[in-house]
């Protein structure tokens, strides 16, 4: 486990590549999950998400040694999502990527135990009642999480401009300024998506995320997961570690629902 990590983390069994512990003792709403297509249950009253991003809010992108960050200006209300299964709106604080070695799995959740090669996460928090992200993290309702798988497909033009970017991060804690980037560009045409309440699926692994999880994936070309895999978990210097398979493996769905926001 991370030095970074609470002491409490520090006497479980951690996943060999992920340095996370594999279970939380009385977690009962750890993430990543397989969502069972047809165990998940339609609620009509789920309304359409809202995102509106600016794309000027962009600051860098950063290899902090788990995934490459692209990280956004959350000192004000420009880069939001709304409604959906959220109560408030919540802030766009950065988003980033879990990707496999090989196409054959990357994603964290699953549907019906099929894995896709790579999965997309945008991570917001709830600026509405809590003063700091850092509160938000530690708060059941403090964070909304909108995953979006990508499958093996036509090239992204959108994600292009990221993926030209990695070289200049390609180790641990290098950063480079990118200032604008729109990540609604990201998104899949279908509104569909399941949502259900889960935890980060990197330390801290606090159970403070609504995850909506998007239905339909996007495309991206081998190209593009290829510049994912030449990224480094290890610094300048140290000997090169591969950033691959940096997901946390399924964990158990306990007592909880899966909802769809379709039919
Ligand atoms: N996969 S996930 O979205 O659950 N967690 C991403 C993540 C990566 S992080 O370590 O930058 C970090 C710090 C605080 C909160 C979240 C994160
Ligand atoms: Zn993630």
């Amino acid at each position: 486990p991370k030095s970074s990590e609470p002491d409490s983390l520090h006497h479980l069994p951690v996943h060999p590549l992920w340095q996370s512990p594999l279970t939380i003792p009385g977690g009962t709403r750890q993430s990543p999950i397989n969502i069972q297509w047809r165990d998940s249950v339609y609620d009509p009253f789920l309304k359409p998400l809202k995102i509106s991003y600016d794309p000027a809010t962009c600051l860098h992108i950063w290899n902090n040694g788990y995934s490459f960050l692209v990280e956004f200006d959350d000192s004000t209300d420009r880069s939001i999502i709304d409604g959906g299964p959220l109560e408030n709106q919540y802030r766009l604080k950065q988003f980033h990527f879990h990707w496999g070695a090989i196409n054959d799995w990357g994603s964290e959740h699953t549907v019906d135990c099929k894995f896709y090669p790579a999965e997309l996460h945008l991570v917001h928090w709830n600026a509405v009642v809590y003063p700091t992200f850092e509160e938000a993290v530690m708060e059941g309702d403090g964070l909304a999480v909108i995953g979006v798988f990508l499958k093996l497909g036509a090239r992204h033009e959108g994600l292009q401009t990221l993926v030209d970017a990695l070289p200049a991060v390609k180790h641990k804690d290098t950063v480079i300024e990118f200032d604008v980037f729109d990540p609604s560009c990201l998104m899949p045409s279908c509104p569909d998506y399941w949502t259900y309440a889960g935890s980060l699926t990197t330390p801290p692994l606090t159970e403070s995320v609504t995850w909506i999880i998007k239905k339909q994936p996007i495309e991206v070309d081998e190209d593009q997961l290829e510049a994912f895999r030449m990224l480094l978990f290890t610094s300048d210097g140290e000997e090169e570690k591969r950033m691959v398979d940096n997901f946390r493996p399924l964990q158990p769905l306990m007592n909880r629902t899966v909802r769809s926001s379709f039919q």
